[in-house]
């Protein structure tokens, strides 16, 4: 018998659902005047490597570990030494989620809850990160994975990279 739980990324879509929240998302962070520096050199395959990631995160295609030559340690390294702020934070967070309403993508409260939930301590993590010298994982360690309940006990630095 087939889980009757959807994952996020099932219910939210599919790989076009994610890409197309990136695309028009990285849009609107190229003419934000605070991100804009941030990322105006990023590769032409950002996009869709952020897409992939998420997705997969999400439960869905491993395009990020498999045709993207990702990692979850790979994606950590590329906010390692960015020194992010919080105030670059939330300009993406809200980009992000106004994109999100643009396009269309599912709002119901509990999926909207799972997803906001996700880019909170995705971005937060990312922050933290990009204060580091060096990658404080190791190549091997697994992608996250993010579902729809609680996110499993409190913030300890020394397990900063994956949810419990
Ligand atoms: C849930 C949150 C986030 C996820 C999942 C995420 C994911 C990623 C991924 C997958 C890459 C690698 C892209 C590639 O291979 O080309 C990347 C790179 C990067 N991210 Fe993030 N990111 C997040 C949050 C942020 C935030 C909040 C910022 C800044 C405000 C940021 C800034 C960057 C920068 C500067 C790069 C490197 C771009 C370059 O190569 O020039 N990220 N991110």
């Amino acid at each position: 018998m087939t889980n009757p739980i959807p994952t996020l990324y099932e219910w939210a879509g599919d790989m076009k659902t994610f890409e197309t929240l990136f695309d028009r998302f990285y849009d609107k962070v190229l003419k934000d005047e605070l991100l804009v520096d941030v990322f105006k050199n990023m590769s032409p395959d950002h996009r869709a490597h952020v897409a992939h990631f998420v997705a997969e995160v999400f439960g869905g295609e491993k395009l990020y570990t498999t045709q993207d030559n990702g990692s979850h340690a790979q994606m950590i390294g590329k906010h390692i030494g960015k020194m992010l702020t919080e105030e670059k934070r939330q300009r993406w967070v809200q980009l992000l989620l106004q994109t999100a309403d643009e396009v269309g993508l599912k709002s119901d409260p509990e999926f909207r809850s799972a997803f906001v939930g996700y880019i909170e301590w995705g971005t937060r993590l990312a922050v933290i990160n990009s204060q580091l010298p060096e990658l404080p994982i190791a190549e091997t360690e697994p992608m996250p994975k993010w579902g729809w309940g609680e996110t499993g006990g409190p913030y300890i630095p020394d397990s900063t990279t994956k949810p419990s």
